[in-house]
């Protein structure tokens, strides 16, 4: 049998357990609706060049862009496709190396010439990029064509204080890109992809560890499960390699990757038929091995990669979650607020205050529809999104992209894997037995050599029965006394749970020794022994396995299990005396079926300590909490009650703990509906496939939740992707950290508790910012409405309501460093468009009552009601200090529903800064030089006992509406 047909068997029978082939047509239906994008697993697109098209449309290139990156694709697969059909040596010399890899004068010499393996040169700062992000947003874009129409206008001061805004708001947010971008190099430093790679030193080849961006081309890789293909490379040698390029193409399925081999017919034909990137012999960067090992030669690194062809949308997933659509509408809104209360006012003006003549009239407008724009709003997204980021860093969480820090704070659903997140890192052999729970160190042996003689990515299992063969368990077995080799090997996969290896002995006897998972290894099982005198491979003494033995085989790894100890099932098969383990052979399923099972070996894979604390904190943070785990449903259970995630009750009821088998049912005889609720309902969902973790995580977002996703493993990466935020650490496998948009420097869930907080506190400033500038702007234009109809004089002079924008925008900037009150962060942050327009509306005429004031005061105390009263200039100048004073005092009163500084502080920071704007305001008109430049006089001096009045009774007033606000919508921010 071929390779491709061999490994065929795995994917469908994974195929079978994950698919809705079973659902009834409705069903399917309902899954479209509800936009659970299952990628059919057995489906392969019919070509790839349109799949990448489709892909790039998806991502909103243009035409031109595509036909451009077209040639650079047929240029790549050409160079791929042209070494793809020529055997390996020839590979090798042609990129100038050979099997023992590289010389270290070699590699310096590449790496001259092609620098390092990088999407972007490490130090160029895109420093024209980031100048563009920073101009060019839709709020600049309105300032620029306000300060063009002031200038046509003969305006000067308009246009240069205009201008000043668009320039301090650009260059705020250059600033921040920039320092965000610098910090986010150095917190991706900390992230590095580690490649093993064969180099040469004094003609002694060696396998080394060196760090992915050190490649070059010629470079001989070993790769393992979990790797991440770090170049564009063909493949020199594999055993049952396959590679997932879910990546590139969006297939979720692994494809098998075989070298050349011209005498295989099969893939021959296959490797000739195509012939370029995707050849069965192509690794290309980016994707990642599901499992096998393999040996691959780098051909192309860097920017040169088919990968780095993509473009920066391939680059990490991007999903805009709920917060970013509001950020976008409420955006949008106001843009359109501006657009289309400015020529309201216009009209207005022009008509009532026929005097002041068009061109003033425009003028004011033109005020305030710049007081209207907040321009400042991409600055403190970016600046509480960066602040988040930084603060995260400090608790060894790294964040890869800033909104990562949002999604952090916006998550409703956390799913962990098990072990190392809730069970300690460190997992021990316990025992070793029989099928029928009686000690024999004859399992443990066994697996000794299996662990030992695997050359997959070694496992915490088979580290732990390395470990355990020190004479603690019984007698120690020594490998150079068996004086067996390896023939063979079929590494671990998430389909099988299983993993074999062959070994020969001297009278070239072989035997198949296979560890597992119970059920899977138990179904291949024909017969049993417990024998524990002969030798280790000997089946002599096997007896047919009944289902009444079956029977106590699972009796025995139920108890095991619910004691809390993870299992490993282990079974041999004797091949007799055979001659070479041939080709076919290798690709033959055979292998791992008839087996004897010999017992079990038991490891401890205790709780962690601080996994019970974070779990009451998360819950108190109002985040229902999952376990998805391959491993069994009894010993996921068993962790569950002891880290008080499940009580003994909740743990003896049915629908708490779902199993893949379980879910399959499920989905193929029940509605969606009723599929996302039994998984809400449950708590523990065991024996999953790598895409029924990712199916659970789909169907609890298609329900509205925000699933953040914790996982290591390469079974957990599909979720990783899948989910609104992936969570991984620092030592898991490459694979689950490039899929996850945040890295624990250590796995413990008490960070992943910190981040969501500081991911909370970042919205939660983010909201506070819309809330406070909208219900400002908005009794602004309240106001100057208000004026508009009553007085035949501007409110205030055009510049003079910039000035004051500038001032406030200023006293904002510091909002990411506010204080944020702890109940603000109990709950998982939501916002609607609704609950900002209520808080405007409610919040922004309240101030206008106290503009009112000034105007009557001005109007009825000190006379002024003629245009050409001289005491317009004093009437502007009085509505200039009060307004500026409201506007920057509330600010105190709204950052919380509580007693302003009494219950809630704001910030030493943002309570200094905001004074100092409230302080720059007052002085504004006393500060000789600039006072005439923005047309103020000195104002009377009852203002200021006026001004104290109002301070005090419009606090006090917004102060009792807070309470009767909460009471009434039953939220703040
Ligand atoms: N290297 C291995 N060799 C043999 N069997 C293994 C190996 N790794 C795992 N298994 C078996 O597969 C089962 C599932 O483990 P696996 O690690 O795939 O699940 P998981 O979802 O990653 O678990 P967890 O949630 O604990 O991280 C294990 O209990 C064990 O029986
Ligand atoms: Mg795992």
């Amino acid at each position: 049998m071929s390779s491709t047909a061999r490994s065929a068997t795995t994917p469908s029978e994974e195929a079978k357990s994950v698919s809705f082939e079973h659902a009834a047509p409705q069903t399917l239906a309902k899954v479209n609706n509800n936009a659970v994008t299952l990628v059919d697993p057995v489906h392969k697109p019919a070509s790839y060049g349109t799949f990448t098209s489709r892909l790039r449309r998806a991502f909103g290139r243009k035409d031109k862009a595509r036909s451009l990156s077209d040639t650079v694709e047929a240029a790549i697969s050409a160079r791929l496709g042209g070494l793809a059909t020529q055997s390996p040596d020839a590979v090798l010399a042609a990129l100038e190396s050979d099997w023992g890899g590289l010389s270290a004068t070699a590699v310096d010499a590449k790496f001259k010439t092609f620098g390092p393996n990088a999407l972007e040169p490490d130090n160029k700062l895109k420093v024209p990029h980031l100048l563009f992000t920073a101009l060019v947003n839709p709020f600049s874009v309105v300032l620029v064509c306000l300060a063009i129409i002031a200038i046509a206008t003969g305006d000067h001061a308009t246009f240069t204080v205009i201008m000043v805004m668009v320039v301090v708001s650009a260059s705020l947010r250059f600033w921040q890109d920039l320092k965000s971008v610098v910090k986010a190099k150095r917190l991706a430093q900390g992230v590095k992809t580690m490649v093993h790679v064969r180099r040469k030193n004094f003609d002694m080849s060696t396998e080394t560890v060196v760090e992915s961006a050190e490649l070059v081309p010629g470079d001989v890789l070993e790769l393992r499960s979990g790797d991440l293909i770090p170049a564009d490379c063909i493949l020199l040698k594999a055993s049952s390699l396959s590679v997932s390029q879910s990546m590139l193409t969006g297939e979720a399925l692994p494809v098998d990757k075989t070298p050349y081999a011209p005498d295989d017919v099969e893939v021959a034909k296959e490797t000739d038929s195509t012939g370029d990137m995707w050849a069965a012999n192509v690794l290309l960067s980016g994707t990642s091995v599901a499992f096998g090992q393999g040996l691959a030669v780098v051909v192309t690194t860097g920017t040169k990669t088919y990968f780095a062809s993509m473009g920066d949308a391939l680059t990490g997933p991007r999903k805009s979650n709920a917060f970013e659509r509001t950020v976008r509408r409420v955006s949008y809104l106001l843009l359109a607020v501006t657009i289309l209360m400015a020529p309201i006012v216009l009209v207005i003006q022009g008509t009532i205050n026929k005097s002041s003549g068009w061109k003033n009239a425009l003028l004011f407008a033109l005020s305030v529809a710049v007081g209207l724009t907040p321009e400042m709003l991409p600055v403190v997204v970016n600046a509480n999104l960066a602040r988040g980021a930084i603060l995260l860093a400090r608790k060894n969480v790294l964040v890869k992209r800033l909104d990562g820090v949002q999604n952090l704070g916006g998550i409703t659903t956390f799913c962990t894997d098990k072990t190392g997140t809730l069970t300690i890192d460190k997992v021990e052999v316990h025992s070793s037995l029989t099928m029928q729970n009686k000690e024999s160190i004859r399992p443990l042996h066994l697996t000794v050599v299996n662990s030992t003689l695997q050359t997959g990515a070694r496992s915490l299992l088979d580290t732990a029965v390395i470990n355990a063969n020190d004479g603690t368990h019984g007698p120690e077995i020594d490998m150079n006394d068996l004086f067996v080799e390896k023939v063979h090997e079929i590494p671990f996969d998430s389909a099988r749970r299983m993993l074999s290896v062959v070994v020969k002995d001297k009278r070239a006897q072989h035997t198949v020794i296979t560890k597992g998972a119970v059920d899977e290894v138990l179904s291949r099982c024909k017969s049993f022994t417990t024998s524990d005198t002969g030798s280790l491979f000997e089946t002599t003494s096997a007896q047919p396995l009944s289902t009444a033995h079956k029977a106590i085989a699972k009796a025995t790894a139920l108890s095991l299990n619910t004691q809390g100890l993870r299992l490993v099932a282990v079974a041999i098969r004797s091949l007799g005396q055979m001659g070479e383990f041939t080709e076919e052979d290798r690709h033959s399923d055979w292998v791992e079926q008839d087996l004897t099972l010999v017992g079990f070996v038991a490891f401890l894979d205790p709780p962690k300590e601080d996994a019970k604390q974070a779990i009451v904190d998360l819950r108190a943070l109002g985040i229902r909490i999952k376990i998805l785990t391959g491993d069994a449903p009894e010993i996921a259970r068993k962790v569950a009650v002891q880290v008080g995630l499940l009580t003994d009750e909740e743990a003896a009821q049915p629908e708490t703990v779902i199993t893949g088998e379980g879910l399959s049912v499920l989905v193929g005889e029940l509605t969606v509906e009723d599929v996302t609720a039994a998984v809400k309902n449950a708590t523990v969902l065991a024996k999953l496939s790598p895409f029924q973790k990712r199916q659970v995580v789909e169907l609890l977002q298609a329900d509205g939740e925000a699933v953040g996703m914790m996982g290591d493993g390469v079974n957990d990466a599909l979720a990783l992707q899948a989910a609104d935020v992936g969570i991984s650490v620092d030592t898991g496998t490459e694979v689950a950290k490039s899929a996850s948009e945040i890295i624990l420097l250590e796995k413990s869930l008490a960070a992943v508790v910190e981040g969501v907080l500081l991911g909370r506190k970042s919205m939660v400033n983010t909201i506070k910012y819309f809330k406070m500038t909208l219900s400002s702007n908005f009794g602004n234009v309240f106001s100057v409405m208000a004026a508009s109809f009553w007085l035949p004089y501007q409110p205030m002079q055009p510049l003079q309501l910039l000035i004051q924008n500038i001032l406030y925008d200023l006293s904002q900037s510091a909002i990411p460093f506010d204080n944020v009150d702890e109940d603000m962060l109990a709950v998982p942050v939501q916002w609607s468009l609704m609950s900002i327009l209520r808080f405007m509306l409610v919040f922004g005429p309240t101030s206008s009552i106290f503009d009112i004031a000034t105007f009557s005061l001005n109007w009825f105390y000190y006379g002024i009601r003629g245009e050409n009263d001289a005491g317009v200039a004093i009437a502007q100048t009085h509505w200039f200090l009060e307004g500026s004073m409201t506007q920057t005092l509330v600010v105190y009163i709204l950052r919380t529903d509580k007693i302003p500084f009494i219950q809630s502080r704001p910030s030493i920071i943002f309570a200094c800064v905001v004074a100092t704007m409230l302080i720059v305001a007052q002085v504004l008109p006393w500060i000789p030089g600039l006072n005439t430049a923005f047309q103020f006089v000195h104002p009377k001096a009852l203002i200021y006992p006026f001004l104290v009045g109002v301070a005090v009774t419009y606090c006090a007033l917004v102060q009792l509406m807070k309470v009767f606000y909460t009471r009434i919508f039953h939220e703040w921010f």
